[in-house]
């Protein structure tokens, strides 16, 4: 079959694309996808999900959704568009929320409203004449995103596809020329108020220019600007697709993960201030095995220590106020850290925001001292270690 060869990227006969063209069509689509940021983005007829796949990972997308008549094929991977334990582990910032729909694109369902980009690749060949008569007013009329992207077979490229007699594959209801396919798209986007744009994937050899593009494509760009209505106003009132997977990605948005986020970073803050608090006390100090403790002999001030001793200026003692705020001090079996100084590791500062929202966040969470203004470590098990030594 001449259309898997191409879709697996095996040669066929003299041509050979590399990468294969269906990957090159889903490169198309990510490049753009990288241009223009669109934020909702959905892929009709999207069949095994491998564009919708590649298209999670794309950072401005938020909203995803694939469409096929085809529920099996949906089914087939479609627990790669599934979020990974590392997404729980190191939650993002934006929020993305995936949805696999059952149904056909000669139907109307208000879930497919307000989309930014919407891909049709290598779908409209695929359709029954009452579908591809429905199917500019479902997509461009009602759906309307700002873009859309059809791609399609040129036939006029199959003469130099060795073994193609009629059609590039059995399911293929027609196969159209560069004009035919270039009238049908100019068609559609005078009717629904939209430009239009050809180009195509898989160059003819040398001397065959005149044939085009092994794959066509259209990229059509609505000229009105988003009212957030469909043009359309006679509304469907019930859904005609099935839903038949969701998955909401953790986000630090949803506060539950955006507080985990900053709680185990305030801890791994503290601890690592702890244990550089412990490791200078221990260059500082020797303990004898009658447990005194003695400060060792050639030990220095460390700079911080030593500009305390100095003569301020009012300026100078000012920033040292500030910096006392902010210094760690060890009281019994516990280190305390100003939540100020946490609140200044940039990491920490970009999470929360402001220093209410820090410590809105980890109160209850994280142990605090009696006025909550610092965090505190427990050292107790610090002389454990020791006595086990
Ligand atoms: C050749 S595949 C294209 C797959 C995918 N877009 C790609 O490029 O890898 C065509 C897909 O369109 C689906 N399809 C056919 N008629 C459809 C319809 N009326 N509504 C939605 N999907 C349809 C088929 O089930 C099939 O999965
Ligand atoms: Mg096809």
């Amino acid at each position: 079959m001449v259309d898997a060869n191409l879709a697996k990227g095996e040669c066929t006969g003299t041509i050979k694309f590399t990468p294969p063209l269906y990957k090159q069509r889903y490169q198309f689509i990510k490049d753009l996808v990288n241009k223009y940021k669109p934020k909702k983005v959905a892929d009709l007829g999207c069949a095994d999900c491998s564009l919708l796949w590649m298209l999670k990972f794309c950072k401005c997308i938020e909203v995803l959704a694939g469409l096929d008549i085809c529920e099996n094929v949906m089914k087939e991977k479609m627990h790669r568009l599934s979020p990974l334990p590392g997404d729980y582990l190191q939650p993002s910032e934006r929020t993305l929320i995936v949805t696999l729909y059952h149904g056909s694109v000669a139907q109307k369902d208000p879930c497919m409203l307000g989309f930014d980009l919407i891909t049709c690749i290598e779908l409209i060949e695929h359709l029954e004449a009452t579908e591809l008569e429905k199917f500019p007013e479902v997509v461009f009329g009602f759906m309307a995103p700002a873009m859309v992207v059809i791609s399609t077979p040129n036939s006029e490229f199959n003469p130099l596809l060795p073994g193609v007699t009629l059609f590039r594959h059995p399911d293929h209801k027609f196969e159209w020329d560069q004009a035919q396919f270039q009238s049908w798209a100019l068609d559609a986007a005078s009717c629904y108020d939209y430009t239009v744009e050809f180009t195509g994937l898989g160059a003819p050899p040398p001397g065959t220019e005149d044939v085009g593009f092994c794959t066509q494509i259209a990229v059509f760009r609505r000229k009105y600007p988003n009212t957030g209505e469909p043009i359309n106003l006679e509304k469907p009132t019930e859904n005609s697709y099935r839903t038949i997977f969701k998955a909401v990605y953790p986000s630090l948005k949803d506060e539950k993960y955006l507080q985990n986020a900053v709680v185990s970073e305030v801890i791994n803050t503290a601890q690592i201030i702890t244990r550089r608090l412990l490791d200078s006390f221990n260059s500082v100090y020797k303990e004898h095995s009658d447990g005194l403790v003695e400060m060792k002999p050639d030990f220095q001030l460390p700079h911080y220590f030593m500009r305390h001793l100095k003569n301020p200026s009012l300026a100078e003692a000012e920033k040292l106020a500030d910096d006392r705020n902010m210094e760690t001090y060890v009281s019994g079996n516990a280190v305390y850290i100003p939540l100020i100084k946490i609140f200044s590791i940039p990491k920490v500062n970009k999470l929360c925001g402001t220093f209410e929202n820090l410590s809105k966040l980890i109160t209850g969470k994280v142990a605090l001292s009696n006025d909550g203004s610092a965090v505190v470590i427990s050292t107790e098990h610090e002389h454990e270690e020791k006595e086990n030594e």
